[in-house]
């Protein structure tokens, strides 16, 4: 298989390889974005940020603006359903230094779409259409658009939103190939995102299910997309970029971490996050990282119950420091 991997041009942003950590809400804060981008991941996205939540100057909305200067580039992803709201939010969005403002035209919850918002958009692609040309007016960094495959398997609505969404300037679309109606089951039908591919000329990114360097690779090859985007393959798990990155270069399949590496880069994101959010929060947040990294690991179980319990940062620290000396003794 080709897995030959061209430059991917979102706009005025050029990235060092065509790979993408997808925006994950609770998942995509700064500490990890961070992490991902030096693992490899040439584009990270934030959480998703509310329009309104911006404007309205809801606190935590505000904290989720700010951008670490060793995250870059970065696409900082917003939603809402009027194309007024979502202009003003872009242009906060780019006056914090995001490199790319992402319109989030696929949440599945239903809190999101019973508002309009999110992949309600898919089944309004005049709306959709106005609120993609609003905020390429209001900003002067490159805009796309993260869309699923449509509401139902019998609403195909992706390539239209995607011609659209060309039409109003986007720079480039990411899909994930799976409906709304799906959420998470299932398989991403990658061959809708082949037929994205067709129908427009701007850069396409494909998205679902993939976790290491061949499946990235088959996405490349078997949608002719322009770039991959990876969700919960990066959960506890910044590897896969290096791993994905270095397959499409030259086909190498690195070896995945060691438990010692897993258990040191826990660690290393655990201060981080503690330095960026505080222990109270740190502690709380860092629980499910802490499942992701050590799945598979011997003992994961038990040992999730005991961080789950740490109350200090000194006691979380402690815990994950006897194991890493088990795993660099074993
Ligand atoms: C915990 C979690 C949070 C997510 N939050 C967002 C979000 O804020 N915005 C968005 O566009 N997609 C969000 N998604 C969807 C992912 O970006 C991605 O489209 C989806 O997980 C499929 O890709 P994957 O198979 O690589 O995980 C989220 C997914 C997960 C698992």
């Amino acid at each position: 298989m080709n897995v030959t991997a061209k430059p991917l041009v979102i706009g005025s942003v050029r990235l060092a390889a065509p790979v993408v950590l997808a925006p994950m809400a609770g998942v995509c804060d700064a500490p990890y974005r961070v992490i991902a981008h030096g693992y490899g991941a040439a584009l990270v996205c934030t959480e998703m940020v509310s329009d309104k939540g911006l404007l309205y100057n809801n606190v935590h909305t505000e904290e989720m603006l700010h951008i670490e200067p060793g995250e870059h580039p970065v696409s900082m992803q917003i939603f809402g359903s009027e194309p007024e709201t979502m202009a003003k939010a872009a242009a906060r969005v780019e006056a914090a230094g995001a490199d790319i403002v992402d319109i989030n035209m696929g949440c599945p919850v239903k809190k999101v779409v019973s508002n309009g918002e999110g992949s309600a958009l898919m089944r309004d692609l005049p709306r959709a259409e106005a609120i993609i040309r609003a905020v390429v007016h209001a900003v002067s960094i490159p805009v796309t658009v993260k869309m699923r495959t449509g509401w139902n398997e019998a609403e195909f609505t992706a390539p239209e939103l995607a011609k659209r969404a060309e039409a109003a300037g986007a720079a480039a679309v990411a899909v994930h190939g799976r409906t709304r109606e799906q959420f998470y089951s299932g398989h991403a039908d990658w061959s809708k995102i082949a037929a994205v591919v067709q129908a427009v000329s701007i850069p396409v990114i494909g998205n679902g299910d993939i976790a290491d360097g061949p499946s990235a690779g088959r996405m490349l090859a078997e949608t002719g997309c322009s770039g991959v985007m990876i969700g919960r393959g990066a959960q506890g798990n910044p590897w896969v970029f290096r791993e994905v990155t270095r397959y499409l270069q030259d086909g190498t399949i690195l070896p995945p971490p060691s438990a010692a590496e897993k258990y040191r880069q826990l660690l290393a994101h655990f201060q981080a996050l503690v330095a960026y959010k505080g222990a109270y929060t740190g502690l709380r947040e860092m629980r499910s990282h802490a499942s992701w990294y050590t799945k598979g690991l011997p003992g994961s179980a038990a040992l999730r119950e005991r961080l789950n319990r740490a109350e200090s940062v000194a006691a979380f620290v402690a815990i994950v420091e006897a194991q890493l000396e088990q795993a660099v003794d074993r």
